[in-house]
């Protein structure tokens, strides 16, 4: 019998343990052949404000899941949904700055529309596959007459089930309603009460207690409820739009380390007390943070580089920067794991690219590599898939070409119009150094003009620590 086992093993942060992979429909006798899919919801951007290269760091986690799965089960079996978050607040603060002479709603469709339309083409420009769908939070707020569920009747039904309370002009979920509250975590209810320094709002039950529903005022947005007119809570829509696609048990749930606590955990809350599930899904993944000398890169503490200053202006080490090395310097490093953002990792996995083309140009068609797909397999293990194609290089230059299309990188696209490889750049401006260290300017300036021959310009600079020569490139 074909229990759906493809190889595949995942971490799993509800288990702590890497766990062989079976998709749900796959141990569902009743589900018939045809109808199997393997089902997967990752939480996708507020718009507001740009991407940053931290956000990209789930979308090309989960785009090489993604092409993974597809690639193991086949390409219509895979369900990913990704959803857009277009009510929040952080994006009524910005509209309200943004467009003060506006009316709310319609200054906040001014920051939602665009910046949804920015993230899609940086996704593109990342080499990311569009999800199969992508919902957007505010066409599940309120009953859509379809039969797809939303948001309000979501509530409803917490509250007749005994799982939220309307309090203070707010309605919260009561986590002392829910035993096990707090596994993916693995917070303890009592370790919360007990360690809350900030003072209980005098309307929760539970310092824990978060609002699935808030009223509005006039000038904010807001939808007709049973409650009156608000707004939803930001872990809601993701128990209700996972649930329109995938159904109220799927089986791969990600996103970021951050998500994990609040947002997954009520997530969890909400969709298994609603459902009466002892899960929402089965396995749940969470990527490590892209961090700046050692803090996490975000909005908030402004150290942040959006991807389309990196991919479309000179910005960030004073050059443009393709999509896919943006995509191979991240997938250099396991997912899990923390990664430093860095112009010379940028470079490195620039040099790895060009020398995979030279490598692979006019080579025919092939399979990906067994082991390669087989480190893929082992967790999204890439740097021990990439290690593959090192030796791929050599021993089988069809194979490597297919394996990195497996995981987005198309090495039948030139890499841009320079006529040498960026390692030879490298090798040349150091050599430069050294004969302007020896005075030989006349050398030096003869590896400049020779380099500007074929449309590199060499910068110099100085570092600013050690105040020595430092020399960049650009494409000219
Ligand atoms: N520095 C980072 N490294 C990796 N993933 C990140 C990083 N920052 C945010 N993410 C992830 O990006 C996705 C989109 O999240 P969202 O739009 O809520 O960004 P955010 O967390 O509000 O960003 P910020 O932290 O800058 O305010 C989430 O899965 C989140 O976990
Ligand atoms: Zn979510």
């Amino acid at each position: 019998m074909d229990d759906g086992f493809r190889g595949l093993r995942l971490t799993n942060t509800m288990t702590r343990a890497k766990e062989a992979f079976r998709p749900l429909d796959w141990r569902d006798g009743a589900r018939a052949e045809a109808e199997r899919r393997v089902r997967m919801y990752v939480c996708g951007p507020t718009v507001y404000d740009f991407a940053h290269i931290g956000n990209a760091r789930p979308v090309i986690v989960f785009d090489v899941l993604f092409r993974l799965l597809r690639h193991l089960y086949g390409a219509e079996r895979v369900t990913y949904v990704r959803n857009i978050t277009d009510v929040d607040d952080k994006i009524n603060a910005r509209a309200a700055r943004d467009f003060p002479g506006l009316p709310l709603n319609e200054a906040i469709a001014r920051v939602t529309g665009p910046t949804a339309e920015q993230f899609r083409r940086d996704t593109d420009a990342l080499g990311a596959l569009a999800p199969t769908i992508e919902p957007r939070a505010t066409a599940f707020v309120a009953p859509r007459g379809d039969g797809l569920p939303d948001m309000v009747s979501m509530i409803e039904t917490l509250i007749a089930r005994g799982h939220a309370y309307a309090a203070g002009g707010e309605v919260l979920f009561d986590v002392g309603s829910m035993p096990d509250y707090g596994a993916l975590s693995h917070r303890r209810l009592e370790d919360q009460q007990a360690g809350a320094r900030v003072a209980v709002e005098a309307h929760k039950r539970n310092p824990g207690d978060f609002v699935l529903w808030k009223l509005s005022d006039a000038d904010e947005p807001g939808w007709d409820s049973p409650w009156g007119r608000g707004r939803p809570g930001w872990h809601i829509e993701c128990s209700v739009m996972s649930e329109a696609y995938l159904g109220p048990v799927f089986d791969i749930h990600g996103g970021g380390l951050d998500l994990i606590f609040p947002h997954h955990e009520n997530e969890i809350a909400q969709s298994r007390c609603a459902h009466g599930t002892h899960s929402m899904a089965e396995i749940w993944m969470h990527n490590g943070f892209v961090q700046v000398e050692g803090r996490k890169m975000s909005k908030s503490e402004g150290n942040f580089v959006t991807i389309h200053d990196l991919l479309e202006t000179e910005r960030f080490g004073g050059r443009r920067w393709p999509g896919e090395v943006l995509r191979l310097a991240m997938l250099m490093t396991h997912y899990r794991e923390p990664i430093d953002f860095s112009r010379k990792r940028l470079e490195e996995a620039e040099d790895l690219l060009a020398g995979w083309r030279r490598a692979t140009a006019g080579v025919g068609e092939a399979l990906p590599s067994e082991a390669f797909v087989a480190a893929l397999s082992d967790d999204l293990s890439t740097s021990a898939a990439i290690a593959e194609l090192h030796v791929l290089r050599r021993s089988d230059p069809a194979a490597l070409k297919a394996s990195a299309a497996l995981i987005g990188l198309d090495l039948a696209q030139p890499v841009a119009r320079l006529a040498v490889a960026p390692e030879e750049i490298a090798a040349r401006i150091a050599e430069r150094l050294e004969r302007l260290k020896a005075k030989d300017f006349a050398a030096a300036d003869a590896i400049r003009a020779w380099l500007l021959e074929q449309g590199v310009q060499l910068k110099d600079g100085k570092d600013p620590v050690t105040g020595e020569r430092v020399t960049s490139w650009e494409s000219v």
